[in-house]
């Protein structure tokens, strides 16, 4: 948890994309691209194989590409990656936002954590949002021998429903419900052609939980719980994979091993407590906690502070001072498998000022 103090606003957004292979990556970095924005944003690709295909599918002559043609990602990448961005940022100015386009076949999480490892990366840059294409006609069946598709779900701040001319309606609103079933907390948006305006998929803040927690409307709305707090009824804890429908609204399935569990409070948070708490929490279970991101009251602290996780690796600061009228309250949510529930919940209520 580095450089507290330092403005989110002062480092380049990043803006990681992913999605399985043939989902529509390419053609959503092309529309950005292509689209008369005014901005300028430097592009990273990751590439399998040798030669780089996708470097001559990009359009735009004024954006720089950069590749990243180590084959797989895990391990090497982060090193070229943190190569790529070092560079960058000596040309800092030159750049609006980065974009990181990972290869379908990767876990988004060694491509995040660059964001919190890396000490010069961490001070220039800072993780804006992972944006995720899904294919909706194919999805479903990737999610059920792909792990790697389901991963990339887990980690969005974004989804971007692709391919909707492909499939019906109820088999649009089956595959939403099964990403609903593993990450309930991304904004989505349903396209044909990645057509969504980019102000939906750049520049999110992704630590932004007045967003991310306002969560989809439609989708809570729809089975008549008490959805704000549907955390705490399901969608979690090892269940068999099912789903049941309420009668009405879509389905919801619930992820036989992918869960989340969001947690709040409206009285201040001690930050001695919190903070070891959390560090202590995802150096023993940052195997299990794939995403973690939270907004924070802290006691005798105007400001609110902001941190976001990729596994055990954290990165917070203060955010902005609280508004007069803005409801105090911090909100947290864990993405991952078979999440120690009790223990965060207990271990979050420790941390409430006395
Ligand atoms: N029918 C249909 N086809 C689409 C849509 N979006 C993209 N495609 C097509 O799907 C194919 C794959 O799209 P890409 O954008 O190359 O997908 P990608 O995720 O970059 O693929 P990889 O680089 O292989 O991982 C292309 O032939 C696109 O033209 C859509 O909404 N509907």
């Amino acid at each position: 948890m580095s450089d507290v103090n330092a403005s989110a606003s002062t480092k380049i957004p990043v803006t990681v994309l992913t999605g399985y292979l043939g989902a529509g990556k390419t053609t959503l970095l092309n529309r950005i691209l292509s689209e008369n924005h005014g901005k300028k944003y430097a592009v990273i690709v990751n590439e399998f194989g040798e030669v780089g295909i996708d470097n001559d599918l990009i359009i735009g002559a004024d954006e720089e590409v950069f590749e990243m043609n180590n084959g797989c990602v895990c391990c090497t990448v982060r090193g070229d990656l943190v190569r790529i961005l070092e560079g960058l940022m000596k040309r800092k100015g030159k750049f609006d936002a980065i974009i990181v386009e990972t290869t379908g076949l990767a876990d988004p999480a060694p491509v995040a954590q660059t964001f919190f490892v890396d000490e010069d990366v961490q001070n220039n840059a800072r993780l804006d949002a992972v944006v995720t294409v899904a294919d909706a006609k194919w999805l479903s069946e990737r999610l059920k021998d792909a792990p790697e598709a389901k991963n990339q779900i887990a980690f969005a701040d974004v989804i971007v429903l692709n391919k909707t001319d492909l499939v019906s309606q109820p088999e649009l609103a089956e595959v939403e419900a099964r990403i609903r079933g593993i990450n309930p907390y991304a904004k989505l948006h349903r396209t044909e052609r990645c057509q969504v305006a980019l102000s939906d998929v750049l520049e999110r803040g992704a630590f932004d939980l007045d967003r991310i927690l306002e969560i989809e409307p439609d989708f809570l709305d729809n089975d008549g719980h008490d959805h704000h707090h549907h955390d705490h009824d399901h969608d979690h804890h090892g269940h068999d994979h099912h789903d049941h429908d309420h009668g009405h609204g879509p389905k919801h399935y619930h992820d036989e091993e992918m869960q989340s569990l969001s947690l709040r409070s409206d009285k201040p948070l001690d930050q001695d407590k919190f903070m070891p708490w959390l560090q202590e929490l995802l150096a023993a279970e940052g195997q299990k906690i794939l995403r973690s991101k939270g907004v924070m009251e802290f006691s005798g602290d105007d400001d609110r502070y902001v941190f976001q996780g990729v596994h055990m690796m954290l990165e917070g600061s203060r955010q902005r001072a609280w508004k007069p009228d803005e409801k105090r309250e911090s909100r947290l949510v864990f993405i991952g498998r078979e999440l120690p529930e009790a223990l965060i919940r207990e271990g979050f209520q420790n941390c409430i000022a006395a």
